[in-house]
């Protein structure tokens, strides 16, 4: 049977000031697949997310989210979608709890207030405490987030990503700033998400890349465009990869 990807982006350019930030770039997506992409400062990585997420529009090309035409939408639009983004920096709600920063995000929350004080029902509070075990934070639900450790930050607003349950989540350098134990256990996390969930990476650490594309396919993106793709070691071993990435001592 063919598989159809969930995401389906063909000939795709972005042009800033004349300069090709995207350039013919064709990627495709499947249904519950990790992909990592990984590629030099510059290559266009920010870029291909902007382009997904809507925050950026292409100059040409086809960038399609299942059957959803992402050209003709906002990035409101393609969040409503199911296509959810994690910036490299977290921004969570210190003064809040943890659980509670959970709460404010999960799908259908009637805005602060309501979401904050009208009473769970018990699909909401099962979701929660799924959440909490799934981002290992479910001894600190109490705890306010501007409390964690950076990891756990970002562990949480992973869980407020999913608590808005997304179909595709785009997660930027997630192991930025982490101690080695806080990159494992993230790469734990991700991959338990991979199958329920659809996941594209940004990732410079290398150690990390090997880890969650264990079972999955690495991207290398050069001059906006795919320089190759394919299974870690292979990568790893390519000539043109070398050249451009890794050779640099990355
Ligand atoms: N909004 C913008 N306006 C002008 N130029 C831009 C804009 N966004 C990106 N660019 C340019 O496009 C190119 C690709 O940038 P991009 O940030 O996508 O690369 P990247 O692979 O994410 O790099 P890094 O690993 O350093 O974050 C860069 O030369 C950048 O200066």
């Amino acid at each position: 049977m063919k598989r159809h990807p969930i995401l389906t982006v063909e000939d795709v350019s972005k042009t800033y000031d004349g300069f090709r930030a995207i350039s013919k770039l064709h990627f495709y997506l499947f249904e519950g697949e990790l992909r990592t992409v990984i590629g030099p400062n510059g290559a266009g990585k920010s870029t291909f997310f902007d382009l997904i997420s809507g925050r950026a529009k292409p100059d040409i090309g086809k960038l399609e989210f299942g059957d959803a035409d992402l050209t003709k939408l906002n990035e409101w639009q393609i969040n409503r979608l199911g296509i959810g983004r994690k910036f490299q920096t977290p921004s969570v709600f210190a003064e809040h709890t943890v659980r509670d920063n959970l709460l404010l995000s999960l799908k259908g929350a009637r805005g602060v207030w309501a979401a904050l004080f009208h009473r769970l029902d018990s699909t909401q509070r099962d979701r929660i405490d799924e959440l909490l075990k799934l981002i290992r934070l479910d001894d600190k639900r109490h705890w306010k987030a501007g409390q964690l450790s950076h990891g756990e930050k970002q562990w949480l607003e992973i869980g407020m990503l999913l608590a808005t349950e997304p179909r595709l989540l785009l997660v930027d350098e997630p192991a930025a700033g982490m101690t080695d134990e806080e990159t494992h256990r993230t790469g734990e996390l991700l991959l338990s998400l991979a199958g329920r969930h659809s996941l594209i990476v940004v990732e410079h650490d290398m150690t990390f890349v090997r880890q969650i594309a264990r079972d999955g396919q690495v991207t290398v993106l050069h001059q906006g465009t795919v320089l190759c793709e394919g299974r870690f070691d292979d990568i790893q071993a390519n000539e043109k990869v070398r050249e451009v990435y890794l050779g640099r001592g990355k």
